[in-house]
């Protein structure tokens, strides 16, 4: 058997929990900054860039994002972006990616809704055939915009209805941003099919996540980590089946946990609740999803068997047919053998 981190290298994965723009490596923030002259506090130096993604607190991260969301101008840029995290997935053996994406952030600086559709469709289908990665989308609607974001995240997803569009999300600040109030664009958004997987429970406590579960009709939750403060809520989400995505190094680097170890993952595991492992943001935490999958191993004390676990269980909360869950689970039970011998 190789070492658990060359074992979880070759592992075929999914990832449902990770950002579009959260994903910009150095080199591509770098080819953003020089695309569009030094207006831009985002350094361009790699080593800088580093520096600059430290976070005091969750509302200086977001802060931080959305000076990278300044980068991205045109569907050039949005093109370029979608492509190369796709290929960074697919270096990671990530089979199928639900990127959650922010239309109403670029449409507002200035990238009609139209074209932002168009560069991410195009991005996606060339990705499959150069990469063979699968991406499908979340549109989600940034928390601090409110619901005028609501509205338009909406109009967005029904007007332009790309074919990679599954779920509606809700990112963004919690603090502030009460679940509730984005209901009437939940409810329109699962009526015309869309799968609902809001975050909370992030930087706010159980009651978030109970108003996502029965305001917003969540299906899965983005975080959820407070859940491990409610143990009505942790039994809920064991019998129910209700997937947490679990980013651990991100809540540990906005500040929503003092340290790894101190990260509830080990707690709602335990509670019966069904987890998925996800980077979030990986180049702004200094983290890859092969690092989160070491983390995870690292406090839920787990050898290649425990990690290939995982790996099923993000599949199962996958937004695929029962088909392609089966393929990529035999492709992970294959590879867990051959590893083995
Ligand atoms: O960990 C996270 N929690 C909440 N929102 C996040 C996170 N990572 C990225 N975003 C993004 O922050 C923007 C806020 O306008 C949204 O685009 C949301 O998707």
């Amino acid at each position: 058997m190789t070492d658990l981190p060359t074992f979880i290298a070759g592992l075929p994965k999914v990832e449902l929990h990770v950002h579009h723009v959260g994903s910009a490596s150095p080199r591509i923030v770098a080819e953003l900054a020089a695309r569009h002259e030094g207006r831009s506090p985002v350094p361009a130096d790699p080593e800088a860039l580093a520096d600059y993604f430290a976070f005091r607190d969750f509302a200086h991260f977001i802060e931080v994002y959305l000076s990278v969301v300044d980068l991205i101008r045109d569907a050039d840029d949005v093109w370029l972006l979608t492509h190369e995290v796709a290929r960074e997935l697919a270096r990671q053996q990530v089979r199928y990616a639900e990127l959650t994406v922010t239309p109403y952030s670029h449409v507002n600086r200035g990238i009609p809704a139209p074209a932002f559709c168009e560069a991410i469709e195009d991005a996606r289908k060339r990705a499959e055939a150069d990469f063979g990665i699968a991406l499908r989308w979340c549109f989600d609607i940034p928390g601090e915009a409110g619901l005028p974001a609501a509205e338009q995240t909406l109009r967005i997803a029904l007007d332009e209805r790309p074919d990679g569009l599954i779920s509606f999300g809700l990112g963004g600040p919690e603090i502030g941003v009460p679940r509730p109030q984005f209901k009437p664009w939940f409810d329109q958004a699962r009526a015309a099919g869309l799968r609902s997987v809001p975050h909370a429970g992030e930087t706010t406590g159980p009651e978030t996540i109970w108003d996502a579960l029965r305001e917003l009709g969540a299906e899965r939750i983005g975080h959820g980590i407070s859940a491990a403060q409610d143990p009505a809520l942790l039994t809920h989400l064991a019998e129910r089946r209700i997937p947490l995505e679990i980013s651990p190094t991100s809540n540990v680097r906005t500040r929503a946990v003092p340290s790894l170890d101190a990260h509830p993952l080990p707690l709602l595991v335990e509670a019966g609740v069904p987890v998925s492992i996800n980077s979030d943001d990986p180049p702004m935490f200094g983290t890859t999803l092969n690092d989160e999958y070491a983390v995870a191993a690292r406090l839920l004390r787990l050898g290649p068997d425990g990690v290939a676990a995982l790996a099923r269980e993000a599949v199962a909360a996958a937004f695929l047919t029962p088909a392609e869950q089966a393929r990529i689970t035999a492709e992970i039970d294959a590879y867990l053998a051959s590893a083995a011998r």
